[in-house]
């Protein structure tokens, strides 16, 4: 385990969840920083998890990996606080959707190594996709420390940073797609007269049985849907209709969609 601190700047959601991840791996609590806008937030931090909330100029000076937690829109302004105490021995690793290692190179002294990670929700319960990037000056040494942070989360794939967008559309907004699906079928399972409750219940570990095999069984989904799919049985009469409703056309366009909104957030940061 490497001996430097790491701060997560703007200890949101996904800055919870790498800061609870890496105590769960027993990364020690006096090596982890917190910031926060709102005082409340830091307190409640502190309290929950034992790290000290401070300052992002102060966590700038102090941790020698410095995790960017903050909106896309948010980490201009973050980055105009802490520049002028970064140092080029210092690793950045950013969280945010969209954003380029260049948007930070920019705003960080010359040399500064950046590495892009988009992670995911289920962090949240050790089961993350965390796709890794070496950005603008950021070695093989870099890439590894970031694996080192981000495998206590789950699973973590390192891929060039031409490809994060596409990333952000697939896994980090993926975990959305598949709550929506569970939702819809919930529903159904109410039109159909079942207690919600019970909908809930079974909808729940059919994704949570499925997704199991998808994964452990190495099958191509292609193959566990047929085995699914009887002669002039229900699966099929239900596969007819989400053909007819263009389902697959529409998780095309959704997921390019996604990856333009990506672009976009890109070209609108300041
Ligand atoms: N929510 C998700 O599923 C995913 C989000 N991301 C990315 O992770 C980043 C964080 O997203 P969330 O955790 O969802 O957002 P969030 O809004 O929960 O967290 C951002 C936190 O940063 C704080 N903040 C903003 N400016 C600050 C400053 N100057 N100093 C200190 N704290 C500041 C905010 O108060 C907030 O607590 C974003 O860039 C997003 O693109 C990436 C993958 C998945
Ligand atoms: O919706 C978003 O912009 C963030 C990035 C990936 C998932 N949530």
């Amino acid at each position: 385990m490497t001996k430097h601190t790491v701060a997560v700047l703007g200890t949101g959601k996904m800055g919870e969840l790498v800061l609870s991840g890496l105590l769960r791996s027993g990364w020690p609590a006096d090596r982890l920083l917190a910031t926060a806008r709102r005082p409340a937030r830091g307190a409640e931090l502190a309290e929950k998890y034992g790290v000290a909330v401070v300052g992002n100029a102060e966590a700038a000076e102090r941790a020698g990996i410095l995790a960017v937690g903050v909106k896309p829109q948010d980490a201009g302004t973050l980055l105009g606080e802490i520049g002028p105490r970064v140092t080029a021995d210092r690793l950045v690793v950013s969280l945010c959707a969209g954003l380029p290692t260049t948007f930070f190179a920019a705003r960080l002294p010359e040399g500064t190594p950046v590495v892009r990670v988009m992670t995911n929700t289920p962090a949240l319960v050790g089961q993350a996709m965390s796709a890794i990037s070496a950005g603008v000056h950021a070695t093989a040494e870099h890439v590894a420390l970031a694996e080192e942070l981000f495998r206590p989360l789950g699973s973590t794939v390192v891929l060039p940073e031409y490809q994060q967008d596409a990333v952000t559309a697939l896994s980090g907004s993926g975990p959305a797609y598949f709550y929506l699906l569970a939702e819809a079928m919930i529903d159904a399972g109410v039109l159909l007269g079942l207690p919600r409750q019970v909908a809930h219940a079974l909808i729940v570990q059919t994704a949570a049985g499925s997704a199991a095999m998808l994964r452990d069984s190495g099958e191509h989904p292609v193959k566990l849907r047929e085995a699914v799919t009887s002669p002039a049985g229900t699966t099929i009469a239900a596969i007819r209709e989400l053909e007819n409703h263009g389902v697959r056309a529409a998780l095309l366009d959704a997921l390019e969609a996604a990856r333009d909104r990506a672009r976009e957030i890109a070209n609108q940061a300041i």
